[in-house]
């Protein structure tokens, strides 16, 4: 059918009807603006046809001839000014002749001989934009009226068509929004993110994982086993497989991963199972956290000045040895410095406390197999040998009292040798309570004192040797 045949059809209200059935069920989703502006063109036979969207201000036009500035032919139209200044409000308007006199004079084939034109507004309020039809004829036409009310029906399923396009266009841009902030949240978020594919790839490496690790993805990637880089161990990568892959955790699980530099980490790990059946790990390195508990925790069990167990540390430890179910003997030293105010009273209380941090490292120093060191308070110490009788606690003090005589004190330069006075109590079986061992040790101790000080006196309980 020629154009002209094709001009004659649309003066004929059934044929424009007809023309329309096949042009509708073509406003699929999934066809392009650009290819409806074809098939329209195609049906109608209109030398130029196109359909403009302006959406926040901005204006995109769908035409079809490749080479032409669709752009341009759109703005010469709906900038015009008997289109802006028009006096009514208008969904259609139509001219019968003369259409490319007056939106493109002068322009060449077809622009300026254009005749007939249709524009019908395309109202898409909803979406805060507006689309626009347009097609233009190089012909008169039998009848203007009834390419109107045919242009009519299918600007309305025009319009359906842009309606669904923008809403999907919106879930679009709403899931890209989301997906963007996953990824931002994946990439910068504190926390251990990766996930490891069933031959042992890794998939995901977040930016938390390259800082605490050290390796990049595509570093790990490059191992033989990426899994051996964090766990040498052969077994406890089969564990750490095994709570991955076989029954991945909920709950967090510490493990103890290498990082780059071959430092352990403390870790804490969860697993979460994803739709599509891969694991997603999530961690924290709580390795500083573990750090600051471990300092806190020695600290309270440490006397601050002398650096030795405090008193509650060394009297637990007592306990313990007391409790202890194989009941193997072990000896108890009560050591009080002498004369200690004079240090004091002369040197003033810094050297007082350098001579109690002096006369712990002594202690520290002698040779014993197995030996505990505690401050029970001001110059009183409290040793507990293991394995030990009163003839080791003698041999213990008396080694004591040479350290202190060979590494006398400092004080102004002066050398001081420092004295002390110990009570010694050999524990066998589970046979005293703590305030007995005390009692006994102390009464030793006092004995010490009063028999002329620098001395260890050795007691059994209720036996004084
Ligand atoms: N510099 C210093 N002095 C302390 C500390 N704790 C207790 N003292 C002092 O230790 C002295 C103990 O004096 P005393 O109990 O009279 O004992 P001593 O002078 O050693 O006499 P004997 O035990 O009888 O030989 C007191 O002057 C306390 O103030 C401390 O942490 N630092």
């Amino acid at each position: 059918m020629n154009t002209a045949q094709k001009h004659n059809l649309l003066g004929d209200g059934a044929q424009v009807l007809r023309i329309l059935t096949q042009v509708i069920p073509q406003l699929l989703p999934h066809r392009s603006l650009q290819d409806i502006v074809g098939d329209i063109q195609h049906a109608l036979g209109s030398s130029v046809t196109w359909i403009a969207i302006e959406r926040d201000g901005e204006l995109q036009v769908h035409h079809t001839g490749e080479r032409e500035d669709g752009y341009a032919q759109a703005c010469q139209v709906l900038l015009h000014p008997r289109i802006i200044e028009h006096p009514y409000a208008w969904r259609i308007l139509s001219w019968s002749q003369g259409v490319g006199e007056l939106f493109y004079p002068g322009l060449d084939m077809p622009f300026g001989q254009l005749q007939t034109g249709i524009l019908c507004k395309l109202p898409l309020r909803d979406y805060a934009s507006t689309a626009w039809l347009f097609l233009a004829y190089q012909h008169t036409l039998p009848s203007i009226t009834i390419l109107k009310h045919g242009v009519t029906i299918l600007a309305d399923k025009l319009r359906d068509y842009l309606l669904e396009q923008s809403a999907r266009e919106f879930a679009f841009q709403e899931l890209q929004q989301i997906s963007e902030q996953y990824k931002i949240l994946f990439e910068r978020a504190p926390v251990l993110m990766n996930s490891f594919d069933r031959n042992g790839r890794c998939t995901l490496w977040n930016g938390e994982c390259e800082r605490v690790f050290g390796w990049t993805i595509d570093e790990i990637n490059q191992a033989q086993d990426p899994l051996a880089l964090f766990y040498p161990d052969p077994a406890i990568r089969s564990d750490v497989r095994e709570s991955v892959n076989t029954s991945p955790l909920t709950a967090m699980k510490e493990w103890h991963p290498l990082r780059r530099d071959g430092t352990m980490l403390t870790t804490l790990w969860a697993n979460i199972l994803l739709p599509d059946n891969s694991v997603l790990n999530i961690g924290l390195d709580i390795t500083a956290r573990k750090q600051a508990e471990r300092i806190l925790t020695l600290k309270a069990t440490i006397d601050d000045l002398t650096q030795c167990l405090n008193r509650a540390e060394i009297l637990k430890k007592l306990e313990n040895e007391l409790d202890a179910t194989t009941g193997d003997p072990f000896a108890v030293l009560m050591i009080d410095l002498d004369y200690f105010k004079r240090i004091n009273d002369s040197w003033g209380h810094a050297a007082g406390d350098k001579a109690l941090r002096h006369f712990c490292d002594c202690m520290r120093a002698c040779r014993f197999p197995e030996f505990y060191v505690g401050r029970l308070g001001g110059e009183e110490f409290l040793v507990i040998l293991k394995e030990a009788d009163c003839d080791d606690a003698v041999t213990f003090t008396t080694q004591l009292r040479e350290t202190l005589i060979t590494t006398p004190l400092l004080l102004n330069e002066q050398p001081v040798t420092l004295s002390f006075s110990a009570g010694a109590l050999a524990v066998k079986g589970k046979t005293l309570i703590l305030s007995q061992v005390l009692t006994e040790a102390d009464k030793a101790l006092y004995q010490a004192k009063h028999t002329g000080r620098s001395r260890t006196v050795c007691v059994r309980p209720g036996d004084i040797c």
